[in-house]
């Protein structure tokens, strides 16, 4: 029996590789100090892997934004706009993965997406008809080679060829299958190349094979594999699953020749039938995913050897591993001195992780059963309290409390009236760039180093310079910034009862952006208000509407680390019932159009169809409908999405009620807008008309485009104009200048409507 993970964390303890990134961005640093950084960080983690005592150590698993976009640069595949910039090969990068506004030229970021059920984002690979498939890039080789001349034999790990085609854009005539023989020569040429260098295994990361497999889709992974594997030498191939089980194609793979095949015990609900009644065969390595690589609580070292001791393996065929890469959760735990014993002895954040691997071999292998005793003492303990308020308050919930009355077109009628808005009403999404004053105006108080007055007159300020700014612009629905949240969800976590924070427990969700996600730890309860004192005074200061700021139930529990002995559903529905007490306060104090965001709501859509009503949609919608459902008719209920990928669930999307909802379209080409249309889609909407995760700066006219591409989709009167998120991760200048060429190109289009006497 051996050890090993399927990834590690590459941001660093600290955060290294996101600080580095950053100045390297503002031109503070050069290529060569990034690249020491980045070496530094890896010789620490393949140090600490390997100190830990695993078997076998993973490379390829760094990044300096993404790996999806690594491979797909390893193979060539470069849209020519990126070419044509002709910049240095590390700015090529960054310009697929950020855009690039300046003297070589102008051009928008790949798309970005969420990561299956993850709260990590990858670059969309884009193949067009001119792109030309083949191994031209060096990085996995030359960190193989890194790790090599530190002592270290590595497993090289890189996106399949399968998952690669399924998660790519094809913006030519071509499709998935016509690049089929250029991927498996490219891909050949990867393993040849590694067998060269000494690799003994590779790990191909195929984690679209967990969701629904059509027949074609299976005729396109055979298509990839059978000549792959026919071609490969000396190299083992591992072939890396995770996010699920291989209901429909596990007889097929495991007739491959494959040399391991790494599947997810944890999320996979069938894996173990799977393995159990179809075998495993005797001449392959499984890698058996039994350690939770999503969440963060000590495994029950009893269930998971039960587990182990049932597989139908032999012990040299068998390697314990994660159940997907430890990139989900945070470094470890030792980074935590202020939490208390009592929780911090339930948590296993990566590093710990790694020790639960060693051990369950140890134990497996019946050395030291010490550790099983540490662990069966920990489980036997109880260790929540239950807040019998809160659970009979859901219990008692009823019918008609996630039903809002009137129905949605009497209402909009209403609030016309009250709001008396201009067509293509102007707003944003809620935050304003969280500078770095802003940020370290929340440190010094969090440091103690001025008071709780100082820390909020700052931010007073801060909201009174963003409402005028709004006000001279022109923009119709007003918002406070949210200067006062480190993060949409973590804030929310600090208010409410029954969440535990970390200090440095970050987790990459792209690029150079972390979350340090809030841990549920009991049962959620409002007990204070979260948002009032922030909207009452932007109120205060504007005649003109200001939207109320609230992060939605799903989003709370989804950008959490749950807990494992209660349903989604039932904490979602205490989050509801805490987010509904916060709505109706802001209601009484007089805001009149209060937004509930849900951006994480299509995220955690479970992988296959079967699941998404009975698994999901059948408590999420109706979560937040409660949070909504009390309100006057005169409250117009906002909710906003992001990577808005919902074509096929857009009515469950029309089914959560609200009036109106924002989104993204403008990164994945405005398509969704088809949808809409085709399927009548009755919430009012604003499709986002820039991307405000690139530091570009859209012109007034192209917003202007991108408006005529809505009207041409959606009815006059129910559209909004908005970006297509926060604003919390831009810069000023870049926030101020946009926002300009927004509403210019509003009042453009307002006036040629005007003109043709619409
Ligand atoms: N949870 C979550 N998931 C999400 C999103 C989101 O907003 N939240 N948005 C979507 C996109 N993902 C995003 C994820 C993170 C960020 C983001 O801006 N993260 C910030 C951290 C936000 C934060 O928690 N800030 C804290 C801590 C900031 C910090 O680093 N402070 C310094 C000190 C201050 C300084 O000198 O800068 C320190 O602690 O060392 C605060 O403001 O209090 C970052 O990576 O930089 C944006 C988008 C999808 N998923
Ligand atoms: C990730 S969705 C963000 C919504 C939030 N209201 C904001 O503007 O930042
Ligand atoms: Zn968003």
């Amino acid at each position: 029996m051996k050890t090993t993970v399927v990834g590690y964390p590459r941001i660093g303890a600290h955060r290294e590789l996101k600080f580095a990134v950053q100045k390297y961005f503002k031109h503070e640093i050069d290529a060569t100090t990034l690249d020491e950084t980045a070496r530094e960080l890896r010789r620490v983690n393949w140090q600490s892997l390997t100190e830990a005592g695993l078997d076998q150590i993973p490379s390829g698993d760094f990044s300096y934004f993404d790996t999806t976009l690594d491979t797909a640069n390893l193979l060539n595949i470069v849209p020519q706009r990126y070419r044509d910039l002709n910049l240095a090969p590390l700015d090529e990068y960054f310009a697929q993965a950020r855009g690039y506004q300046g003297p070589k030229g102008d051009v928008t970021a790949l798309s970005m997406k969420k990561w299956f059920n993850t709260n990590y984002h990858y670059l969309v690979p884009e193949f067009e008809d001119t792109t030309d498939i083949k191994l031209v890039g060096t990085k996995l080789f030359d960190e193989f080679k890194e790790a090599k001349a530190q002592g270290y034999q590595t497993r090289p790990t890189i996106v399949g060829p399968y998952t690669l085609l399924k998660l790519a854009a094809f913006n030519g005539t071509k499709t998935a299958a016509d690049y089929v023989p250029e991927l498996v020569t490219a891909y050949t040429d990867v393993l040849s190349q590694l067998a060269e260098l000494g690799a003994d295994w590779v790990q191909l990361d195929e984690p679209a094979l967990v969701k629904d497999q059509s027949v074609a889709d299976l005729a396109l992974f055979q298509a990839l594999y059978t000549p792959l594997l026919a071609a490969k030498k000396l190299l083992k191939v591992l072939l890396q699953t995770y996010f699920g089980d291989l209901r429909d194609s596990y007889e097929a793979i495991v007739n491959q020749a494959f040399d391991g095949i790494g599947l997810d015990f944890v999320e996979g609900a069938q894996t173990d039938k799977l393995v159990k009644t179809n075998g495993f065969p005797a001449d392959k390595v499984l890698f058996a995913g039994v350690i939770n690589g999503k969440n963060i609580w000590r495994a029950n070292y009893d269930e998971k050897l039960a587990l182990i001791k049932s597989l139908p393996v032999k012990d040299d065929q068998l390697i314990l591993t994660t159940s997907c890469s430890l990139l989900h959760v945070p470094y470890t735990v030792a980074n935590e001195p202020k939490l208390a014993q009592h929780y911090k002895r339930y948590l296993a954040f990566a590093a710990e992780k790694l020790t639960e691997l060693t051990d369950l071999k140890a134990i497996a292998t019946a050395t030291n059963q010490a550790e099983l005793q540490a662990n069966q003492q920990l489980f036997a303990t109880p260790r929540y309290q239950e807040n019998e308020a809160i659970t009979k308050q859901v219990a008692a919930l009823k019918p008609s409390d996630f039903n809002r009355e009137p129905d949605r077109a009497t209402r909009l009628k209403i609030q016309a009236d009250e709001f008396n808005l201009p067509v293509l009403p102007t707003t944003t999404i809620g935050s304003f760039p969280q500078t770095r004053e802003v940020r370290q105006n929340r440190a010094k108080f969090k440091r103690g180093e001025i008071t709780r007055e100082q820390y909020d007159a700052f931010n007073k300020h801060e909201i009174k310079q963003w409402i005028e700014f709004q006000e001279k612009i022109g923009l119709d629905v007003l918002v406070h910034g949210e200067f006062e949240r480190n993060d949409m969800v973590e804030y929310f976590g600090e208010k409410l009862d029954g969440f535990i924070f970390t200090q440095n427990a970050w987790v990459q969700s792209y690029g150079t952006r972390c979350v340090k996600p809030p841990i549920i730890w009991g049962d959620v309860a409002r007990t204070q208000p979260i948002t009032v004192a922030e909207s009452v005074y932007a109120q205060s200061l504007t005649d003109k509407p200001v939207k109320g700021m609230l992060t939605g139930p799903v989003t709370i529990l989804n950008w959490s680390f749950t807990r494992e002995d209660l349903s989604p559903q039932e904490s979602t529905y205490q989050i509801a019932l805490a987010i509904q007490a916060e709505v109706l306060d802001l209601e009484r104090h007089g805001i009149k159009i209060i937004q509930i965001d849900e951006a994480a709501l299509r995220e955690n859509l479970p992988l296959r169809k079967t699941d998404w009503y009975p698994r999901y949609l059948d408590w999420a919608i109706p979560a937040f409908r409660l949070v909504h459902s009390k309100v006057q008719p005169t409250t117009q209920i906002h909710t906003h999405m992001c990577y808005s990928e919902f074509g096929d669930i857009i009515e469950a999307i029309d089914a959560m009620d609200a009036d109106v909802i924002s989104f993204e379209a403008s990164r994945a080409d405005l398509t969704l807008l088809d949808t809409l249309q085709e399927d009548h889609f009755q919430t009012h909407v604003g499709p986002g008309v820039y991307d405000i995760h690139s530091p570009r700066v859209p012109s007034e006219e192209e917003v202007a485009t991108t408006i005529h591409k809505i009207l041409a989709k959606l009815p006059l009167d129910n559209v909004w104009i908005n970006p297509d998120c926060g604003l919390k991760t831009r810069g000023t200048t870049e926030t101020v200048a946009s926002l300009e060429n927004v509403v210019a190109a509003t009042k453009q289009v307002r006036g040629e409507l005007v003109h043709e006497g619409r």
